[in-house]
């Protein structure tokens, strides 16, 4: 299973976490964002985990970005997959998919109610991955709050899925009990303040998955 460790600002930090087991880091390149991150600061900070050798994914968070501004942080930052958090159509997946035809895209829903999972099924085919959030009026992302869990209860696709959304050590078991997603995504429930990753937590959260899924390889769990 895959475990996505978003909101990485710091290099040190993106190692740890790495290290700990993370198959992915994300970093958010949305400007409004407390956990916002320059390009520059992307590329040193990636350049430091594949001089280490880590080979984890490494993710560039946009919100209805220019489709010019996404391949060029992608290019600066060697990131090798992007995740669409806004309310980008499935025309623009497209577009963008043969634009950065290998880069993996990740399509995020901030999911409300019912009518989220079925406008889900337009993206199927288009893109590599969904991401399913939870629901803020005011926020985008990394706003610890879950999903209304009974929503996804049944819920399946043609899709590689990673569930997201207040995730934390404390309640992923549940979870994973409810829920098989090819992954998780965690950002606020590992953290000490927005973009300030807890090490503990992440080590906490990985010991619960290896009580999930026996052992934990350096880039996957399970
Ligand atoms: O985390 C942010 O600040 C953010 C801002 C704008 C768009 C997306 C953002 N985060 C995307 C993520 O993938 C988070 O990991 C996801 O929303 C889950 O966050 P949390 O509920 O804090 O675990």
């Amino acid at each position: 299973m895959r475990v996505k460790i978003c909101g990485i600002t710091r290099g040190a930090q993106g190692r740890s976490i790495a290290q700990l087991g993370a198959s992915a880091l994300g970093f958010i390149c949305v400007e409004r964002s407390p956990r916002y991150v320059r390009p520059e600061q992307i590329r040193e900070i990636v350049d430091g985990l594949l001089a280490e050798g880590y080979g984890c994914d490494r993710v560039g968070v946009f919100a209805d970005a220019e489709m010019a501004e996404i391949c060029r942080v992608v290019e600066m930052g060697l990131l090798n997959a992007v995740q669409l958090h806004g309310s980008e159509s499935p025309e623009f997946c497209q577009q963008l998919r043969s634009m950065l035809p290998t880069v993996e895209m990740i399509k995020a829903f901030r999911v409300r109610s019912a009518e989220t999972l079925e406008s889900v099924r337009q993206y199927e085919g288009l893109v590599d991955t969904l991401l399913l959030d939870a629901y803020d009026p005011n926020l985008l992302g990394g706003t610890g709050h879950t999903i209304d869990w009974s929503l996804l209860q049944g819920f399946r696709s043609d899709c590689a899925w990673l569930l997201a959304g207040g995730l934390t050590p404390e309640n992923i078991g549940d979870a994973l009990e409810r829920f098989s997603p090819d992954g998780i995504d965690l950002s606020s429930g590992v953290e000490v303040a927005p973009g300030n990753k807890d090490l503990r937590k992440v080590e906490q959260l990985f010991e619960v998955l290896r009580r999930f899924h026996g052992a934990v390889a350096a880039d996957a769990v399970g």
